[in-house]
């Protein structure tokens, strides 16, 4: 077996296209307790996620947390869970097919466009490798985190790296690393808080609540903090809001360890038990909709919020598969895409007559 893999009927006349592969986080494949271990033992497993003394980890993570978790999380799952699957894959579908639709628009020509998850399925080697099959010899990959952290786009690409240097013919790579002050994706959560507040009226506060994470990582280097704050700040900026009517939190805590303060579901009882009535949420830092955001904000929080005293804890969804969005993802991939060489005269021939071109390799004596 050769030590590098190729694609299948690899032929050096094929036409290269241009490939994006667009990512997100992944879930598991069903909402089970096996499926659930499975999934929760590839990511936390992940380094990048949980940065610790490895064989200490190993024995937690293995010992204990696997053998408890994974069944909490299934009913957690089985909540949210819709009949195409969870929904930051069915969402993510949407989005992948949305951006293309756009790109081929834009660059007037075929580009492929695949959807990976760095945990689960489907993964970022079958990603590629499906890039790969349609002739992309040049790969964008979008992760779809507005805002970089090591533990979501570092290790979205430690996972394309690794998938790479199997490769006998490693494509020419571009990577997205953060939109968190992208003007296109600060209009689009100002379009839909506006929205949301013609139809609801405004609470008496909104929440920017965001995914955290330890502390400490902050501390070493890993700036995602920072970039909450400023998307956060550019929205209240764009809707003219006073200073005491939004705030910052982090949501989705883990373990033992200090996270990112202060935390979501303190802040929802403290205010609720201060006497607030209403109060708007909105997770400007998840893409797509998901078990953080359904179940844990739209759900648990809003209980949190009822049972202090509170009113309604009105969630605002996630910008998903709005048109706005969208427009702006496929804005940020032809950013991205600027100065990418043109393809050589032969390929621009080839593009516009294609059957020349393979009529001209076979005379060369290179066809099949
Ligand atoms: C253990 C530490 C974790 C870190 C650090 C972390 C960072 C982080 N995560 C997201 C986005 C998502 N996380 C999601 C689920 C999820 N996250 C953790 C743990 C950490 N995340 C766990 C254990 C889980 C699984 C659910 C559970 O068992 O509670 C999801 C949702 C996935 C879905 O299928 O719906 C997203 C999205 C970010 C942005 C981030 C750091 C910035
Ligand atoms: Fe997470
Ligand atoms: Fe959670």
């Amino acid at each position: 077996m050769p030590m590098f893999s190729a694609k299948s009927n690899a032929r050096h006349y094929d036409v290269p296209r241009l490939g994006v592969l667009v990512t997100n986080l992944g879930t598991p494949d069903a909402p089970t307790t096996p499926a659930l271990r499975r999934y929760l033992a590839e990511f936390l497993g992940d380094p990048r996620v949980v940065e610790i003394n490895r064989p200490l980890w190993w024995l937690l993570l293995h010992g204990v947390i696997l053998r408890t978790r994974p069944k909490k999380s299934a009913a957690a799952y089985r909540e949210v869970w819709e009949e195409g699957g969870s929904p930051l894959l069915t969402i993510g579908k949407k989005q992948a097919e949305g951006i293309r639709q756009r790109l081929e628009k834009k660059l007037d020509g075929p580009v492929s466009v695949e959807l990976a998850m760095r945990y689960g399925n489907p993964s970022i080697r079958d990603g590629l490798r499906k890039l790969r099959e349609e002739g992309a010899e040049r790969i964008l990959v979008l992760p779809l985190y507005p805002q970089y952290s090591a533990t979501t786009v570092g290790s979205t690409y430690d996972a394309v790296f690794d998938e790479l240097k199997k490769w006998r013919f490693i494509p020419e790579l571009r990577l997205i690393g953060q939109y968190a002050d992208d003007p296109d994706y600060i209009e689009a959560l100002a379009n839909t808080i506006r929205e949301h507040w013609q139809a609801h009226g405004q609470a008496e506060k909104l929440l920017f609540s965001f995914h955290g994470m330890p502390r400490r990582y902050l501390l070493n280097g890993d700036f995602y903090h920072c970039q909450c704050q400023k998307t956060a700040r550019l929205v209240a900026e764009r809707l003219e809001m006073a200073d005491d009517a939004w705030q910052v939190t982090f949501q989705s805590l883990f373990g033992r360890e200090v996270w990112l303060q202060p935390y979501t579901d303190e802040t929802v009882k403290a205010h609720a038990e201060s006497g607030m009535k209403k109060l708007d949420v909105i997770c400007a830092g998840f893409s797509a909709d998901c078990l953080e955001t359904l179940e844990e904000i739209e759900g648990e929080n809003a209980e949190i919020f009822e049972e202090n005293g509170g009113e309604s804890l009105r969630y605002i969804r996630a910008l998903n598969d709005r048109d706005d969005h969208l427009d702006m993802l496929a804005n940020l991939a032809m950013d991205h895409l600027q100065g990418w060489p043109e393809a050589s005269p032969e390929v621009k021939r080839s593009r516009r007559d294609p059957q020349a071109t393979l009529a001209r390799a076979k005379a060369m004596g290179s066809g099949e």
